[in-house]
């Protein structure tokens, strides 16, 4: 597996330094906890999100994320991956808005398949995902974790989490609204998306977007404790489940793809969608603390 080092800014690092192979040497023992910490170690890979300042969605980074998640998918070593950010400012920002702003439908088309890719690949991994979030989410942000099987957030005022398209003057694709309902309900996602709500930790934990709230410095602990839980049924049996639990609802993406592409490049290119979309990143660069 490819260390991939961070190219401006840009990267994501696939497990902790260790040994040779970047893991922890191999070692000889026979204790139980011993034997079995090194067992769940060797079958998951840490991948931490690289794109700064905000892990916003680049078309780039969406390409080089597929990439990676494809290769350690391929890994018959891997059966787990734990997903957090590099980025001090936010785990994601979602969609990058250069991307959508400003561009031509030909654009707009490539960029919308592409992230319809990373949702297929990671709502239907045969992996557990599990999502240590640790700084803000925001829209397309939340497309990581809400097609992870385990989501766990910093207890942290700055790390609001949610679907805030609307906020934006645009409305969540169904396929950021679909795993929100299987997740939170049908009148608790009314409620979230109508309003574009970002909750803060205590009320993400109270209407179910996340699973777990603990100290920052707790995220990456728990995120292993969980995952050596999800490690201990065996992956063929927790695979057909959660195919058959999550394939209606990815069917429904795979049969309208292109409608949903040709709806979101007529629904971008419009001249108030622009505006408000130019209004909402000025008004972000105006907003420094
Ligand atoms: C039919 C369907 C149609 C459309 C569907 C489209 C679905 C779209 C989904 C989306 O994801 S839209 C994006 C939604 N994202 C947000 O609302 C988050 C915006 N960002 C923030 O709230 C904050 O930046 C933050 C993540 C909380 C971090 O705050 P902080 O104060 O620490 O940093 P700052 O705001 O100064 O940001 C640093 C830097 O990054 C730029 N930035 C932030 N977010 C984005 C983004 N999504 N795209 C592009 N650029 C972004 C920000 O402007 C700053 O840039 P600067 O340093 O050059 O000023």
């Amino acid at each position: 597996m490819p260390h991939l080092p961070p190219a401006q800014g840009l990267g994501f690092r696939m497990r902790p330094s260790g040994g040779k192979s970047g893991r922890p040497a191999a070692r000889s023992v026979h204790g139980v906890s011993e034997v079995s910490a090194s067992w769940w170690w060797w079958s998951q890979a840490p991948l931490q999100l690289k794109n700064l300042p905000v892990n916003s969605f680049s078309l780039e980074f969406l390409t080089e994320l597929i990439i990676n998640l494809e290769k350690l998918e391929n890994d018959k070593t891997f059966r787990g991956i734990i997903i957090t950010s590099d980025c001090p400012k936010a785990f994601s920002a979602g969609v990058d808005l250069r991307e959508i702003c400003g561009k031509n439908p030909a654009h707009y088309t490539e960029y919308w398949k592409v992230l319809q890719d990373l949702w297929l690949r990671l709502y239907l991994s045969n992996l557990v995902l599990i999502s240590a979030i640790n700084g803000p989410c925001a829209a397309g942000g939340c497309l990581i974790p809400l097609t992870s099987d385990y989501r766990i957030l910093a207890d942290n005022p700055k790390c609001l989490i949610g679907l805030n398209e609307t906020r934006l003057g645009i409305s969540a694709p169904f396929w950021f609204k679909d795993p929100l309902v299987n997740i939170i309900g049908h009148r608790a996602s009314e409620h979230a998306l109508q309003l574009g709500l970002l909750f803060p930790p205590a009320e993400a934990l109270q209407v179910g977007i996340v699973d777990k709230v603990v100290p920052k410095d707790q995220v990456q602990s728990t995120a292993l404790s969980v995952m050596t839980q999800w490690l201990a049924i065996p992956d063929h049996a927790r695979q057909l489940t959660k195919n058959m639990i999550r394939k209606p609802t990815a069917d429904l993406l795979v049969k309208h793809r292109d409608t949903d592409i040709q709806n979101f490049v007529s629904f971008i290119s419009r001249d108030s969608i622009q505006k408000s979309l130019q209004m909402y990143l000025a008004k972000l660069k105006q907003n420094k603390d």
